[in-house]
């Protein structure tokens, strides 16, 4: 089994457990008088330059342990303040170290749209999702059929929810586009290998019709490569490690956007 594989039988055990604890009927009444989802697509799309999905992330299974000293609500304000435009927060326990319960602590303190990062194949993740105070949801398309990416992108979109859809097997694209989601996510690195490339996000973005918005996933490093993404076309990246490192992540920040 590779680490998808694996991830995806963690997932769903986790599923499990958190539907014997709360019932869908109890989480959709929670979300029921929610005001609305802030507009994640419409963040990404302001401007010229190349906007950022700063993500929070504790560990990984490329990479172990991550950061130690880790306080979700301080990294995602260092974030904000440095002028990224998106918050990811990885909610995958097993694997990632993350947890609902920071994207909660990270939405009372921030006032960017977030991300919900994780393995999501069931409705009951997106009601989670809502619930927390997310306003997107990733979809992976290595983990899920044609059918289901095209359900649970519609089933985001009943409870107010965006969907940032991500691919990095070229063959998957005529299924991510036919959700309608906006929102394209490549990603660089190869989730059974872990190999990482920023030229794939180049390389695809050719292929990808212009009413869509790319952000290019993984492996992002400093300002240079954010520049070199987005002459390839990438409206946005998505960086997690490469900022997680820094003892300054507010200076880092600004430093990749070179601001
Ligand atoms: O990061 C991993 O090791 C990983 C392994 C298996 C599935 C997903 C994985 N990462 C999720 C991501 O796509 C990244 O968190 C995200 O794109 C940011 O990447 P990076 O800037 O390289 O941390």
């Amino acid at each position: 089994m590779n680490v998808l594989d694996k991830i995806l039988v963690e997932t769903r055990k986790t599923i499990a457990v958190d539907k014997a604890l709360r019932s869908e009927a109890e989480l959709e009444a929670a979300i029921a008088d929610l005001p609305p989802c802030r507009d994640f697509h419409a963040a990404l799309a302001a401007g010229d330059a190349v906007q950022l999905i700063a993500e929070v992330k504790r560990a990984s299974p490329s990479a172990g342990l991550i950061r130690e000293d880790f306080d979700a609500v301080k990294i995602a304000s260092c974030y904000e303040q440095a002028g990224a435009a998106c918050i990811s927060v990885l909610t995958d326990a097993p694997f990632f170290q993350g947890s609902l319960d920071y994207l909660r602590a990270v939405r009372a303190a921030v006032n960017l749209p977030i991300l919900r990062k994780d393995f999501i194949v069931d409705r009951y993740q997106l009601l989670q999702a809502r619930e927390a105070g997310a306003d997107c949801a990733l979809l992976i398309a290595e983990c899920l059929s044609a059918n289901e990416l095209c359900e649970l992108h519609q089933q985001a979109a009943e409870i107010g929810l965006q969907t940032l859809i991500e691919l990095f097997e070229p063959q998957y694209l005529d299924a991510v586009l036919a959700t309608g989601t906006p929102l394209v996510g490549i990603n660089n690195r190869d989730l059974k290998t872990f190999h990482t490339d920023l030229e794939h996000s180049v390389r695809m973005c050719s292929v990808i019709p212009r009413d869509r918005l790319v952000v290019g996933e993984s492996g992002v490093r400093t300002h240079a490569d954010v520049l070199h993404l987005g002459k390839a076309g990438v409206k946005a990246v998505l960086v997690g490690e490469s900022l997680m490192r820094q003892d300054d992540i507010e200076v880092a920040t600004r430093q990749l956007l070179g601001k």
